[in-house]
């Protein structure tokens, strides 16, 4: 039986306006968001920076209450999914090559009250995180390469995350399925019959001009699937 959740459409604020994050993040929600991809860089793991708990923990202040889905492309993690923690994110993906202590750092992550994913980048195998699936709460398969938005969806991620699916099945458990990477209206359907649940999009959101039209489309196009 197919373990797939409701579907949740997460907005990457990369692609939000950072000289009016408070204002464009809320936007996003009231336009059908459900949560806030929160993309962290630091010019390390990956060749880009963006930002930090501080500004997590000013759009909470600012009244976002809409679940923070922090992803950290960063190296190490345990200190920073932390202070993330403390700001008020809700969940915390790391790339599990990125920290040494792989089912240690899940652990972190949960007793600091937050939800615990992991970040497959698109060529690293599935098997590499057999040994977590009764821990983590999310698997989140990048299907573009780390560091920027607006790039293309790599194909042969579509098989991975059928595979990916297969293997939640298998465990029973409510494990979310994310994809992260050149989501967008003309792919969403397939993302879903092939077992995501979970959706992140930056450009084809915030680039659309229409945020409440595109959110709108990509819910229209799963539930015309079912
Ligand atoms: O993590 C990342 C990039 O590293 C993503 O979250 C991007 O922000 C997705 O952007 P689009 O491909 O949807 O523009």
């Amino acid at each position: 039986m197919s373990m797939k959740q409701s579907a949740v459409i997460a907005p990457s604020i990369l692609s939000a306006d950072f000289a009016r994050l408070g204002e464009d993040t809320q936007a996003v929600l009231d336009a059908g968001g459900d949560w806030v991809h929160f993309d962290v860089m630091d010019n390390h793991y990956v060749p880009n920076l963006t930002f930090g708990p501080m500004i997590c923990k000013a759009l909470r202040n600012y009244g976002i209450t809409a679940p923070i889905d922090v992803h950290l492309m960063v190296e190490p993690v345990d200190e920073l999914a932390l202070a993330f923690a403390g700001a008020g994110a809700s969940g915390i993906s790391f790339h599990p090559e990125a920290t040494r202590h792989v089912d240690r750092t899940i652990s972190l992550i949960k007793e600091a009250g937050c939800k615990a994913g992991v970040v497959l980048n698109p060529a690293t195998p599935l098997d590499s995180i057999s040994c977590l699936l009764g821990k983590i709460d999310m698997i989140l398969l990048m299907s573009v390469n780390p560091g920027f938005g607006g790039q293309k969806f790599i194909p042969y991620v579509m098989d991975k995350i059928r595979q990916a699916r297969a293997i939640i099945d298998d465990t029973g458990r409510d494990v979310r399925l994310q994809v992260d990477g050149g989501v967008d209206v003309d792919n969403i359907g397939e993302l879903w019959e092939a077992g995501c649940d979970t959706f992140v999009s930056g450009s084809a959101i915030f680039g659309s001009g229409d945020y409440a039209r595109t959110i709108a489309r990509m819910n229209a196009e799963i539930d015309s699937l079912g």
